[in-house]
């Protein structure tokens, strides 16, 4: 086996022996897509401007939590399959394809997506490729972001070697990250009209999805870049839609869980994302429906994306709700002992980028509450944004002394707790689950009150103040 990479100029005479792959931005999306491109074979170079993050992960350490990849990163550094470097200068002269997956964050200030990293890791590449290669864009761009800088890309490239340019969107889910890489549910490609050199390459670097049958769309930049968002503002507009029906369960009285499960049953609906509770967080979808609605108002499309502004508000009165809820039950803030379970956006995320329960301590904190905070991967990261509250190691820490105990990512190990196991720890027996994951009925035959978001919450007066903050 050869071990040179190598692409020829034309489609038909193309060799591929082993494509060399990097991929630039080693985040969450980046350190996955790398490590998964080692595990199908290739030769991968990860590639970030954050020196220590390209230190730990070249020792074989994952600087964040995600189930599975830490044992590719091991099994692949070892093996000399998966490298890391700071340097582009060794990524132009090495890779065939480059992938970049660095970040598109909120605008600080802004509603729009932040692109100056996408851009400058596009230059930087173009700077240093000196033989052919393929660009391949997967971060979340606004639509015109790729068309542009396959121009640029152009421009900047004076050396050696034809570049060709595509996007690939990326449709990962943090918690199911190397599953949702190796075996997507499709693939989709942007690419120039009639580039047959750039798909034939992406259909060797997903040889073994397209041998599983994964559907790989191809099509041009804008629909690529469009389907990505549309994909996150229909699941975003999903959770929001279940979210503004448990505004009027809590109301009228209801049950939101029978009530998704009843729509969810018919399959033109689906029951997957219409979990009621406290809202969507993370790194993705709510800077993407910000992104979406700041570019299409800027292609003078005002009007288009509006109902994306309701889906973003009714999210965040999920958390408005939580907080009130939590003094209506107290009396007040002030001086309440709050317990509280879960601060990552999701389970099985350490990240906690836009996490609603992070928002929801914090909100309670600078209330006067004293908040106790427990979460089995997100306190490191939830410390570094919000120090001033306190985190603890385990649910009965989390939960001593507390007036209140408000669930707000649904862990297995917050979904396991029953009654018993929290009993002589609080200084009431009141809980609020913001994930809709309690049985409701178990909690109340232990006598404790429960508050689940979606269901109306009718206290017995004896339950509510037994021991007020002081
Ligand atoms: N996190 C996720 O689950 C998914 C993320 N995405 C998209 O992927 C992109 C990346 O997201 P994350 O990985 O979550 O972000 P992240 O913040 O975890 O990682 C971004 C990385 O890019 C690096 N970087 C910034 N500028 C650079 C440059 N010029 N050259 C090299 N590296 C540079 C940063 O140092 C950082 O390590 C975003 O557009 C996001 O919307 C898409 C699907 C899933
Ligand atoms: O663009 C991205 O980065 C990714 O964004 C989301 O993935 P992710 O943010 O990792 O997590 P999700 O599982 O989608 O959850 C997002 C948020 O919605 C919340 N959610 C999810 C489902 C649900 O029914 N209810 C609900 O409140 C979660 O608690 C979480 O806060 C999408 O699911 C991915 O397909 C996409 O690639």
């Amino acid at each position: 086996m050869a071990t040179e990479g190598h692409l020829s100029r034309t489609s038909l005479e193309r060799v591929i022996v082993t494509l060399r792959i990097t991929v630039i931005g080693t985040g969450y999306l980046g350190a996955t897509h790398a490590a998964c491109m080692a595990e199908l074979g290739f030769d991968v170079l990860g590639v970030d401007i954050d020196e220590r993050k390209i230190e730990q992960l070249a020792a074989g350490q994952l600087p964040f939590h995600e189930p599975g990849l830490p044992e590719l990163l091991k099994k692949h550094t070892a093996s000399g399959k998966l490298r890391f470097t700071t340097s582009f200068e060794e990524a132009g002269a090495w890779g065939d394809v480059h992938f970049i997956g660095v970040g598109t964050p909120q605008k600080p200030g802004g509603y729009g997506a932040d692109i100056r990293y996408v851009d400058a890791a596009a230059l930087s590449l173009a700077q240093h490729i000196t033989k052919d290669a393929l660009i391949v864009g997967k971060s979340t761009v606004p639509v015109g972001t790729a068309r542009r800088l396959a121009c640029l890309v152009q421009e900047k490239h004076t050396g050696p070697g034809t570049i060709r340019f595509a996007w690939n969107p990326e449709f990962l889910r943090e918690g199911f990250a190397v599953k949702n890489t190796i075996s997507p549910d499709r693939l989709v490609i942007g690419i120039e009209d009639r580039d047959l050199d750039a798909e034939a390459i992406l259909r060797e670097v997903y040889a073994s999805q397209l041998a599983a049958e994964t559907p790989m769309i191809f099509t041009d930049y804008e629909t690529a870049e469009l389907v990505k968002v549309a994909a996150n503002a229909f699941l975003a507009t999903k959770i929001s839609f279940i979210n503004a029906f448990s505004e009027v369960t809590e109301f009228v009285g209801g049950d939101i869980r029978t009530l998704a499960d009843a729509i969810g049953h018919d399959a033109r609906i689906g029951r997957r994302f219409l979990n009621a509770g406290v809202g969507f967080g993370g790194g993705c979808l709510p800077k993407d429906i910000r992104a979406l609605q700041a570019r299409v108002s800027e292609l003078g499309l005002d009007r288009t994306m509006r109902f994306l502004t309701e889906v973003d508000e009714i999210n965040l009165r999920r958390r408005d709700r939580v907080v009130a809820l939590t003094e209506e039950i107290l009396g007040r803030l002030n001086g309440a002992t709050v317990g509280i379970l879960g601060v990552a956006f999701k389970p099985d995320s350490d990240d906690v980028r836009d996490s609603p329960a992070l928002d929801v301590a914090a909100r309670l904190f600078n209330a006067g509450a004293n908040v106790n905070v427990y979460d089995p991967q997100g306190n490191a990261n939830a410390a570094k944004r919000f120090p001033r509250l306190n985190y603890v190691d385990s649910v009965p820490a989390a939960v001593r002394d507390a007036h209140v105990v408000i669930l707000l990512t649904e862990w297995q190990e917050f979904k396991n707790l029953h009654p018993e196991d929290l009993n002589g720890l609080v200084a009431n027996k009141i809980i609020i689950d913001g994930r809709n994951v309690l049985n409701v009925q178990e909690w109340e035959d232990a006598d404790w009150t429960i508050a689940a978001l979606g269901r109306k919450f009718e206290p017995s007066r004896e339950a509510i103040g037994l021991n007020a903050p002081v």
